[in-house]
């Protein structure tokens, strides 16, 4: 194996750079690199002498300075594409770049923006970055993991996506890779898990997406999307060689297709330490946005209707997590399942129906019940559903823009004091209704919360602060807490931990208030994500080190984007 540039020493709240390279590939290496901010003396060590401007800048003053150029960036595309190169110059500049402007750098690196740059993939492909693992070769798939030169202490985690369900817009093939990169700048930024500890990963399966296979500069493997045995070998190389080679690293599953997405985590969680985000996360974070609401309307949670437009992973996973609460809350199984009206291509679920997926067979209505109902060629649609078992909540993950129309959301508040209303579909052009509508069609009545950002809305004298209910407030804490703790699964109760500690700093009651925490205090919310994740490790004797200090133990794993001490080691 190559001899590497450096060697990175992870200690309590510092890391030390053991650094072998001289001159220019100390520059070109990304991690150790810190262009003008080297030191004279540094220069000289590391033989750089003569090969950077004379003055030497503070980190503060890189990031004033890239943030002026970021500024003047064109489209948020070109925003993205700044990003990345910035990342792949200069990572402490890049990563203490994005924590001082989250908000207004969340959606670029990650969503609306990322959607964008994953369809542009092989448009804008610069420098190869995170691991590529086809279907067509499941053999390479160790030799392309131990080609990171990481060892069996090195990852905390690896994102993969098989590409098929990104975001709301579906197959993307190889581009896949850029929300696994972007999912990992989350949780960087918001965790502070070390960009040298995670390893982004594309599975690629092929694709069926006929605008990237006629695209000649398409990056991925050239053919329809692999369905059979081989894609299921393909995910099974790659745990498999993920557990041997990492033994403590967390796999987090994105964007797979609806029908792989539960099948693969139902097959693996039991087994090693993982977790499909899509479910999980999001399920966490809209309980969480859902006990807010709730609290906000003056009612329990035991007592909503809900609809779910989106039968799918999202979707489903979201039904799941809330009827299990409805459950502990004191309903029966069949009482809190009866309170769901799930919708997918196919209309509302009906029992009869062949073509459900086993994990929307509970969720079905009986055909009896719906006998009477109107219903169209696409069957029984979302307006019928609504006004027939008048909801209290509507979420949205069905990735159709605009799906919550003007009749229906009236039609929500005309029998809902305060309608909770969360079109959590991304990217922003996928999303089921805009807040500035819902506030509008209900006259500021609607307690919503969004996939995607979005900026106040002002009516009537009151500025209404849009929550984002996205994953992001989950899955980097989530990942930290498992780190700090090295667990080997990940349980129900440490997502439910999760979900009540982001529900414990949500306050709505006060009008216009957030429904979740702001993007601003992500850091924060992971922390505490974190805290509450390792603790419920360590309870359910998942836990594989001691939990002494718990605080103590998230807090000095938070990495902090700032240079790490050199030391100039012999080659
Ligand atoms: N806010 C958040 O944190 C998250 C948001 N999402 C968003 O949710 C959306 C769905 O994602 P997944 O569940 O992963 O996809 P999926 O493909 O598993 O689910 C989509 C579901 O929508 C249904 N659907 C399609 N057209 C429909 C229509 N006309 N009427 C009713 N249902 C229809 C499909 O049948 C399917 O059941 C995406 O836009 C995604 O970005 C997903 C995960 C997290
Ligand atoms: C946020 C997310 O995971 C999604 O939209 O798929
Ligand atoms: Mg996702």
């Amino acid at each position: 194996m190559a001899v590497a540039p450096y060697e990175l020493v992870h200690q309590p709240r510092e890391v030390v750079a053991r650094v072998r390279a001289r001159g220019r590939l100390v520059l070109s290496s990304p991690t150790i690199n810190r262009g003008t901010a080297f030191t004279l003396a540094q220069r000289e060590q590391l033989e750089l002498t003569g090969l950077l401007p004379t003055g030497v800048s503070t980190l503060e003053g890189q990031v004033r300075r890239v943030w002026a150029q970021y500024l003047q960036q064109p489209s948020d595309l070109a925003k993205w594409v700044y990003l990345a190169n910035l990342r792949d110059r200069n990572e402490v500049l890049f990563y203490r770049l994005l924590s001082e402007h989250l908000p207004e750098m969340l959606p670029v690196v990650y969503t609306p923006t990322v959607g964008t740059a994953i369809e542009r993939f092989s448009h804008e492909f610069r420098r190869s970055r995170g691991v590529f693992l086809s279907v067509d070769h499941p053999d390479q798939v160790e030799t392309a993991l131990r080609n990171t030169g990481l060892g069996p202490d090195d990852v905390d985690l690896l994102v993969a996506t098989d590409s098929e369900g990104i975001l709301g817009i579906g197959d993307q093939g190889i581009g896949g890779i850029e929300i696994s990169i972007g999912k990992l700048s989350v949780y960087t930024a918001a965790a502070g898990i070390h960009p040298r500890r995670v390893l982004p990963v594309v599975l690629d399966m092929g694709t069926d997406n006929l605008r990237l296979l006629n695209d000649s500069m398409y990056l991925g493997e050239r053919h329809a999307r692999v369905r059979d045995h081989r894609y299921d070998e393909l995910i099974d190389a790659y745990v498999t060689a993920c557990n041997k080679l990492f033994p403590n690293a967390m796999l987090h599953w994105e964007d797979f297709g609806t029908e792989n997405a539960r099948r693969i985590l139902n097959k693996y969680s039991g087994v090693c330490c993982t977790f499909n985000d899509d479910m999980q996360g999001t399920a966490a974070v809209v309980l969480a946005a859902v006990f807010s609401a709730v609290r906000a309307a003056g009612s329990r949670l035991a007592d909503q209707r809900i609809v779910i437009h989106g039968a799918g992973t999202a979707g489903l996973g979201i039904a799941d997590m809330l009827r299990d609460q409805m459950i502990r809350e004191g309903l029966s199984p069949a009482e809190a399942t009866g309170r769901f009206y799930a919708l997918a291509k196919q209309g509302l679920l009906v029992d009869d129906d062949p073509s459900l997926l086993d994990f929307q067979v509970p969720y079905a209505r009986s055909r009896a019940e719906v006998a009477g109902w109107p219903a169209g060629a696409g069957g029984v649609g979302l307006a019928t559903v609504v006004s027939r078992a008048r909801p209290t909540i509507l979420i949205g993950t069905s990735t159709q823009a605009g799906a919550f129309t003007e009749s229906i959301v009236r039609e929500m508040a005309s029998f809902n004091a305060r309608p909770i209303i969360l079109p959590l579909s991304n990217p922003t052009s996928k999303a089921e209704a805009l807040p500035q509508d819902l506030i509008h069609w209900t006259d500021g009545k609607v307690l919503t919360a969004t996939g995607s950002p979005f900026e106040p809305v002002h009516y009537k004298g009151v500025a209404y602060q849009i929550a984002q209910s996205n994953n992001a407030l989950v899955f980097p804490g989530l990942g930290l807490g498992v780190a700090v703790t090295k667990a080997s699964r990940i349980s129900e109760g440490m997502i439910a931990a999760a979900a009540d500690a982001v529900a414990a700093m949500s306050d709505a009651r006060t009008p216009g208030a957030s429904l979740l925490p702001p993007m601003t205090v992500l850091r924060t919310a992971s922390a505490a994500v974190a805290i509450a994740v390792a603790k419920a490790a360590d309870a359910e004797g998942l836990a594989r080190v001691e939990l002494s200090n718990p605080v103590q133990q998230v807090y000095d794993a938070m990495w902090q984007p700032e240079y790490p001490r050199i030391e100039p080691i012999e080659a």
